[in-house]
C-alpha cells in the first residue's frame, strides 16, 4: 500500500469504526486490519507510557536535586530506548499501516535519533547544557500529547482537548525544540573540533576524508530548508483537523 502525504481524520471521522480503522483514500474507504490496529494501539500506548515515565523522571529529578545538572545522564536510558523505538514510525508508513509521508516522518525521526546518539550521547561535555533540557522537555510534552492522540483516535474516543493540544502545542513547541537542538549542536562544535571525533583525516587506507565538525555545520544549515516543511505540514494538518479544510496533498 503506497504511503502518501500525511492526512488527518476530519472531525466528522473521529468517532467512526469498531475495532478496525477506516480511512478514506480516493473517495473509497479502506479498512485497516485488526492486527495492524492492535499493533498500533500497543505501539502508541507503549510510547505514551515511555514518554510519561521520562517526563515524571525529569520532574522528580529536578524536585530532588534542584538543578538540571545530571538530568540527561539520569534519564538517558529511557530517552534512548523510546526515541530509537520511534524508528518504527518510518516502517509503519513504509508498509502502509499509517497514512503519513515517509519523507516527513523520516526527517523528523532521523533528526531526533541524530540528536540523541550522535550529539547528546557521544559528547558528554554538553549533556548539562540548558539547551539539552529545553529539547528534552519539549520533546516529552510533544510525544505524550501525540501518542495519546493516536491512541485515543484509534480507540475512537478522542477527547477534544487532546486533539486541540496535538494541533496547537506544536506552534510554540516546534520552534522551541528546534532552538534547543540547534543550540546544543552549536555548543558541541568546539569539542568536536578539538577532539576530531568521528572524523577521518587523509592519508588513510580508504583515501576518504570526513570532518564531523563541518558535517555538524551542514546539519545546522539543513534545518533552514527542512524545518519549515515540517512546520507547514503540521499547520496544514491543523487546518484540516481543527477547521475541516480539505487539502489535497501529493504522493511521495
Ligand atoms: C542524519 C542527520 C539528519 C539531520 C537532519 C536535520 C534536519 C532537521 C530538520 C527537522 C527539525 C525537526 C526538529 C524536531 O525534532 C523538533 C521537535 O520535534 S520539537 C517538538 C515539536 N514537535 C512536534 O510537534 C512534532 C510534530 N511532528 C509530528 O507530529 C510528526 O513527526 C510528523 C511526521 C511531522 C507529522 O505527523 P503526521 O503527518 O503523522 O500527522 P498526523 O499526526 O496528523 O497524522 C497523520 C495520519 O497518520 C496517522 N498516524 C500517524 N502516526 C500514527 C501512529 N503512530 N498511530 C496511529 N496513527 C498514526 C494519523 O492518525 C493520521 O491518520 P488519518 O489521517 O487517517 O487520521
Amino acid at each position: 500500500m503506497p504511503c502518501r502525504g500525511g492526512t488527518m481524520a476530519s472531525s466528522e471521522e473521529d468517532g467512526g469504526g469498531n475495532g478496525s480503522v477506516e480511512e478514506k483514500e480516493n473517495g473509497k474507504k479502506r479498512s485497516l486490519g485488526a492486527l495492524a490496529t492492535a499493533w498500533l494501539i500497543f505501539y502508541n500506548v507503549a510510547m505514551t507510557a515511555g514518554w510519561l515515565v521520562l517526563g515524571i523522571a525529569m520532574v522528580r529529578f529536578y524536585i530532588q536535586k534542584g538543578t538540571h545538572r545530571g538530568l540527561f545522564r539520569s534519564v538517558q536510558k529511557t530517552l534512548k530506548f523510546f526515541q530509537t523505538f520511534a524508528l518504527l514510525e518510518v516502517v509503519h508508513c513504509a508498509v502502509g499501516i499509517v497514512r503519513t509521508s515517509v519523507l516527513v516522518t523520516g526527517v523528523q525521526v532521523s533528526s531526533r535519533i541524530f540528536m540523541v546518539w550522535f550529539i547528546a550521547h557521544s559528547i558528554k561535555q554538553i549533556q548539562n547544557e540548558e539547551s539539552v533540557i529545553l529539547f528534552l522537555v519539549v520533546w516529552t510534552v510533544t510525544e505524550i500529547t501525540r501518542y495519546s492522540f493516536y491512541t485515543f483516535n484509534l480507540l475512537n474516543h478522542l477527547p477534544y482537548f487532546i486533539k486541540w493540544a496535538r494541533y496547537n502545542f506544536f506552534i510554540i513547541l516546534y520552534p522551541a525544540g528546534v532552538a534547543g537542538e540547534l543550540l546544543t549542536i552549536y555548543a558541541a562544535l568546539p569539542y568536536v573540533k578539538k577532539t576530531g571525533m568521528f572524523s577521518l583525516r587523509l592519508p588513510n587506507k580508504y583515501n576518504v576524508s570526513f570532518d564531523y565538525y563541518y558535517f555538524l555545520i551542514i546539519v545546522m544549515f539543513s534545518y533552514i530548508p527542512l524545518f519549515p516543511q515540517l512546520y507547514f505540514h503540521m499547520l496544514r494538518q491543523r487546518r484540516k483537523v481543527l477547521h475541516g479544510e480539505v487539502i489535497v496533498e501529493k504522493d511521495d
